[in-house]
């Protein structure tokens, strides 16, 4: 069977699904969606997580899986905006899902819940051969709500969170090779960045996103959605990525798992030059993870095509859109 893929499917999808209008300030294509309730905006996402393709149950204990689902969903309000709020919780239980390992799985949603503010209002269980968990999360807007669609040329691209951990743990663990502690929690226990996110739309930024597929595919996201061209320094985006990871994988392989790798739940922002100094002034007082400008925001070199470059020191600059998860 063949398949057009993830995103080739959205776009054949996009006369069945809702856009923007004044009931749905931001429609289908967003990391969140807001839909107007009475006088209020509400911000909803939806992430599935199943075992097999998110996670394994030889790497990730039951509580892990809850508490990698509420992260998810958290990065996804975050890179809106939003102030996380509530959730609700599809349980699609398997045999091999004893009863224990429910309760541990309840436990870690209600562990991340308690990190982030988001109460687990509810849900539904069915039978199915594959266990997996859905949780679909609310939050309400900091400040105006952030799209991947309003970068401008000039703006300058900020990066919260380091890159590349969870990727280079699944590597590790495909080599046969000892996973380093710091990597292995990164997959198991994504930490997303909610108050970054709020401090960023507060502060003025313009366009974010979350990063789980991973650095190239998303920015590709912001530049299609944005129609203009990134361009990442190279010194400047490896900068975040952790000393383990740099010492672990082979040189010719790093970039590629560190800025297509996924899972890294960091925020990637445009932020225009007037709002740059409140932006910085913002994360440094958040302090919730490190954050460095990566790069600007450029008219797109060929306007049918917004892509994203990476600049090296030496050589000419590589196109990373391609660089990502993709489930098919
Ligand atoms: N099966 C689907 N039906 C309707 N809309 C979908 C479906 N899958 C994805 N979308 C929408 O497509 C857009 C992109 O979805 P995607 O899942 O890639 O979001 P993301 O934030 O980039 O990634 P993640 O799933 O890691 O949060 C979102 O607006 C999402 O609501
Ligand atoms: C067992 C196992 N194999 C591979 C991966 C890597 N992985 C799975 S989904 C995804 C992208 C984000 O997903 P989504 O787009 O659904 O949010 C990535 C990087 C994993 N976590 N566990
Ligand atoms: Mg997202």
């Amino acid at each position: 069977m063949t398949s057009r893929g993830e995103f080739q499917r959205l776009a054949d999808l996009g006369p069945h699904l809702a856009g923007s209008s004044p009931a749905v300030p931001v429609g289908v294509g967003d990391d969140a969606a807001v839909v107007r309730v009475g006088a209020q905006d509400v911000v909803v996402c939806v992430d599935v997580i199943v075992d097999g393709v998110h996670f394994r149950t030889d790497l990730s204990s039951p509580a892990d899986v809850g508490w990698k689902a509420v992260a998810v969903n958290v990065s996804d309000l975050a890179a809106m905006g939003a102030i996380p709020q509530a959730a609700v919780v599809g349980l699609q239980r398997s045999p091999e899902l004893t009863e224990d390992a429910i309760d541990q799985l309840y436990a870690g949603m209600a562990e991340a819940g308690r990190e982030w503010g988001v109460a687990i209002v509810g849900g539904d269980t069915v039978t199915a051969p594959v266990w997996s968990v859905s949780l679909t999360a609310i939050g309400r807007p900091a400040a105006a709500s952030i799209t991947r669609g309003g970068a401008r040329p000039g703006d300058r691209l900020v990066l919260v969170g380091p890159l590349g951990a969870a990727a280079a743990a699944l590597w590790a663990d495909g080599e046969g090779l000892p996973v380093p502690d710091d990597l292995l929690a990164a997959h198991r226990r994504p930490r997303a960045l909610p108050s970054s996110g709020v401090a960023l739309a507060r502060a003025g930024a313009t366009a974010m996103i979350d990063l789980s597929d991973g650095l190239g595919a998303d920015a590709g996201h912001v530049a299609r959605a944005s129609g203009v061209d990134l361009r990442i320094d190279r010194t400047a985006v490896m900068a975040a990525v952790p000393s383990t990871v740099v010492d672990l994988l082979p040189e010719d392989l790093l970039a590629r798992v560190a800025l297509g790798g996924g899972e890294d739940f960091a925020l990637l922002a445009a932020v225009p030059a007037d709002r740059v100094d409140a932006c910085e002034a913002a994360l440094t007082e958040t302090a919730e993870a490190p954050w460095r400008w990566i790069g600007t925001v450029e008219p797109p070199a060929d306007p049918s095509t917004p892509a994203v470059w990476l600049d090296t020191p030496a050589g000419p600059p590589e196109r990373i859109d391609a660089w990502g998860y993709d489930h098919g």
